[in-house]
């Protein structure tokens, strides 16, 4: 098993918020986290890349838990976060600082490398130098996708990574990550609201309700309903195309 959670318990002062999470990532996974606003999402995956510290429960990377891993978790996971503080630097530097945790006497040559190879994996090369602070949203998210990729992570957190992207580039977001994860034959787990996006571009799901895992698995799992009960509305869920649609 390449990533696996087990026993996760966590709360935010005395309030359970993640109430025994168990779980495994294969390699080559991408996962869709599911749930309603406040089922524990974002939470979970602040405590698998050690924002927070769980309260019990551990979690291994290729066997190797994770709080001992100390800083070098930053070059076994990385982050895309739901809100994304931005500073004046241009496209080639913000994607750079992603090689922080491989810095140490300066800036090598592989650094500069791998950077210039992600931004042109992403097509990033026609902005790589203008700010970051005069981006559009979707320009802006590749760019952050792009820092979290140079890490050279074994898996991938995203959290919400499509918010407020227009549909073009929440398609270019999803069809970026999903690429990356099969050719880099790392993993992604992904927090994301929008279902129907994730049931076009995503195989594997962790459907959260109240804290815990209330079904994992594959496609078998997005029935009518399984996603009713999650989402606490009738649902009714359609093959289009050979991919499940949800219509509520
Ligand atoms: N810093 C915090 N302090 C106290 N409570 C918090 C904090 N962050 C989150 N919570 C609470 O923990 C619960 C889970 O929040 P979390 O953000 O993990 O949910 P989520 O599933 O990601 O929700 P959303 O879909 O709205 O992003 C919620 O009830 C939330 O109010």
């Amino acid at each position: 098993m390449f990533i696996q959670a087990k026993n996760i318990r966590f709360s935010y002062n005395s309030v359970d918020v993640l109430k025994d999470v168990s779980f495994y990532i294969e390699k080559g996974d991408l996962i869709a986290i599911l749930g309603n606003n406040g089922a524990g999402k974002s939470t979970l995956i602040k405590c698998i890349n050690r924002i927070l510290k769980p309260k019990f429960g551990t979690i291994l990377i290729e066997g190797q838990d994770v709080e001992k891993l100390g800083s070098e978790i930053a070059k076994k996971v990385s982050y895309v976060s739901q809100r994304n503080q931005v500073t004046r630097l241009t496209v080639f530097d913000a994607v750079l600082l992603g090689r922080k945790p491989y810095v140490t006497w300066g800036i090598s040559k592989k650094d500069l490398e791998i950077t210039k190879g992600v931004i042109e994996m992403l097509s990033l090369q026609k902005i790589s130098m203008r700010f970051v602070d005069e981006l559009s949203g979707g320009e802006l998210q590749k760019v952050i996708v792009a820092r979290a990729l140079v890490q050279e992570p074994l898996l991938i957190l995203l959290d919400e990574p499509t918010n407020n992207l227009d549909i073009k580039s929440q398609i270019e977001v999803m069809n970026i990550v999903r690429q990356i994860v099969q050719d880099k034959k790392i993993s992604a787990l992904m927090a994301i609201h929008d279902i129907n996006l994730a049931l076009r571009f995503i195989d594997k799901f962790i459907l959260m309700k109240d804290g815990k895992i209330f079904s994992s698995g594959g496609l078998e799992i997005i029935t009518e309903e399984n996603f009713s009960e999650v989402f606490g509305v009738m649902v009714k869920i359609k093959n289009i195309d050979g991919r499940p649609f949800l219509i509520f």
